[in-house]
């Protein structure tokens, strides 16, 4: 979770918050960053289980990203309906993660709801669960939410 600065605002979304959802937050961070516009955003993940509430993001996925020179520093959090009110944009990485994302959906949510894969130039939707794989799972991870960070900064800048 990144410093509650921003007029702009995205929560990243996957099953347990320990592996997609807090790669997609420390990517997307640091690609705002590298564009110049790190002071305007406010980036979060968090879970729509309750499996590892209070963990550090899966040790692989730390791995993957400390390899790639990007800080990571999370906390794992489950969903709250607040979330719906507090952030602008709310991505998920699978059907799934929709699913249940829409089922504690609030009548009152502002957010925009979206598969993050909706944004990949590459046209890849899912972003799978690499949770029993191995390495290479972490690794496709990382391209997608790249490709996908970059691709939604291109549609909204
Ligand atoms: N569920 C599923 C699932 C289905 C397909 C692919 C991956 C997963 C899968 C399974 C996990 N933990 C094992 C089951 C946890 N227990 C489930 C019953 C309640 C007590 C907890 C994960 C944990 C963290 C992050 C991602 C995970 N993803």
């Amino acid at each position: 979770s990144m410093a509650a600065t921003g007029k702009r605002s995205v929560l990243f979304v996957c099953l347990g918050n320990i592996c997609r959802s807090p790669m997609a937050e420390a990517v997307f961070a640091h690609t705002v960053k590298e564009h110049g516009y790190a002071d305007e955003w406010t980036i979060d993940s968090c879970g729509t289980a309750d499996y590892h509430i209070g963990k550090q993001p899966d040790k692989r996925g730390i791995a993957y990203l400390k390899s790639q020179n990007i800080p990571v520093n999370h906390r794992c959090r489950e969903i709250t309906q607040e979330d719906f009110t507090k952030f602008e944009y709310i991505f998920g990485m699978d059907n799934s993660n929709m699913q249940n994302i829409n089922r504690v959906k609030p009548k009152n949510s502002t957010a925009k709801v979206e598969l993050f894969g909706s944004y990949d130039p590459k046209g890849q939707l899912i972003i799978e669960d690499p949770y029993y794989g191995g390495d290479e799972g972490f690794e496709e991870v990382f391209e997608q939410v790249t490709r996908c960070s970059e691709g939604f900064l291109k549609k909204i800048y």
